[in-house]
């Protein structure tokens, strides 16, 4: 491990329970419009979960005597279940992925959604949590919200939990141990000490966020990571422990897409403009044998939102100051 990261770890690794409720609630007020924050659900078929993650944030973080999160929006990606109607009934805001910024058709996959919520949220710090959790405890996010409420020199920070998968205690996260760990370590060994790459509950502040291109689809995470610290530095990047996260586990042929598509994020930042065949073939038995599959690997990117002119007229920001493109 780089002598960078072993510091990085003893300066900006923490736990959820190094600063309590209020002392975040008086970071909070004492920082006024900058300490605004926005929670934003991605949801896309979560019928089953999303109600009690909205229940529980606005419980126990948006209350008179706990005013922590300011708002709370859940982007339907296009569910076909009741997502939304679930959502909206345990008190979110939703928002379908389509009404925001319709002259650009919206692209499949989670990415687009996180860049779209920037158009529809004001907090001056977003943090984001998958909605597919089970057990959910609003530590996911006000552990995440901590550094950059109490550090101004903060400007991202990602949850690390266990991961549980089936009977086994720690084994979960198998794309994250089997691909983005490792090509994190090799080509970009400065965030080896992310416990937790790939998690969806990170808390990063919005004037990062609008200087960043979005992957639209699951290699958002990644390229958030790489982007941060080429954008921001090593030292503004952090991470929270917040326990135990259980959610629901896609099958090893999804992985298999999901991998693809982290793969291809970081093939794009190591080499802008190589020519490769971005698709991934998988098999399935059948009665005739093993029949392959092909499918693409998305390697859209969202523009960072401060070239959008609906963005920077909605925030008053006349230019756009360096942005990753
Ligand atoms: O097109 C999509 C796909 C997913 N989601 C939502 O995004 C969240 C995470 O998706 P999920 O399929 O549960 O991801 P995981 O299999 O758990 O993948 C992990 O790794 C991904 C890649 O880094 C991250 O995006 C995830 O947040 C992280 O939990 C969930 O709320 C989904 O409903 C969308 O909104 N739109
Ligand atoms: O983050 C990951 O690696 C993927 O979400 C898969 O997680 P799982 O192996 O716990 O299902």
């Amino acid at each position: 491990m780089l002598e960078e990261v072993k510091r990085w770890l003893e300066r900006r690794s923490w736990s959820a329970d190094d600063r309590p409720l209020d002392r975040l609630l008086a970071a909070k007020r004492q920082a006024g419009p900058a300490g605004s924050v926005s929670v934003v659900l991605p949801a896309l078929n979560e019928e089953a979960t999303v109600g009690a993650i909205v229940e529980t944030i606005r419980r126990e973080l948006m209350t008179e005597a706990v005013p922590l999160v300011d708002e709370l929006v859940v982007v339907d990606s296009g569910s076909s279940d009741r997502t939304s109607e679930v959502a909206a009934a345990a008190g979110a805001r939703v928002v379908h992925r389509d009404t925001v910024l319709p002259r650009l058709p919206a692209l499949p996959g989670k990415g687009e959604v996180l860049w779209r919520s920037l158009l529809v949220t004001r907090g001056e710090i977003v943090a984001f949590a998958d909605s597919d959790l089970r057990e959910f405890k609003s530590r996911f996010v006000s552990g995440i919200l901590g550094p950059l409420l109490t550090d101004p020199e903060v400007h991202l920070v990602k949850a690390m939990y266990d991961r549980p998968l089936g009977t086994s205690s720690e084994q979960g996260g198998r794309v994250t141990e089997l691909v983005a760990r490792p090509l994190l370590n090799l080509h970009w060994p400065l965030l080896a000490g992310f416990v937790q790459p790939l998690g969806g509950e990170y808390a990063v502040r919005r004037s990062l966020l609008e200087r960043l291109a979005f992957p639209v689809g699951y290699g958002i995470e990644l390229g958030m990571l790489v982007d941060s610290l080429d954008l921001v530095g090593l030292d503004a990047l952090a991470q929270v422990d917040v326990g135990v996260r259980f959610h629901r586990h896609q099958d090893g042929q999804a992985l298999g897409r999901m991998a693809a598509t982290i793969y291809r994020t970081a093939q794009v930042r190591l080499s802008r403009g190589h020519l490769v065949r971005p698709v991934i073939t998988q098999f399935d038995r059948t009665e005739c044998g093993f029949e392959p599959t092909v499918h693409e690997v998305p390697s859209e990117e969202r523009p960072p939102m401060l070239s959008i002119p609906e963005y920077r007229r909605l925030r008053g920001t006349p230019e756009a100051g360096r942005v990753v493109a």
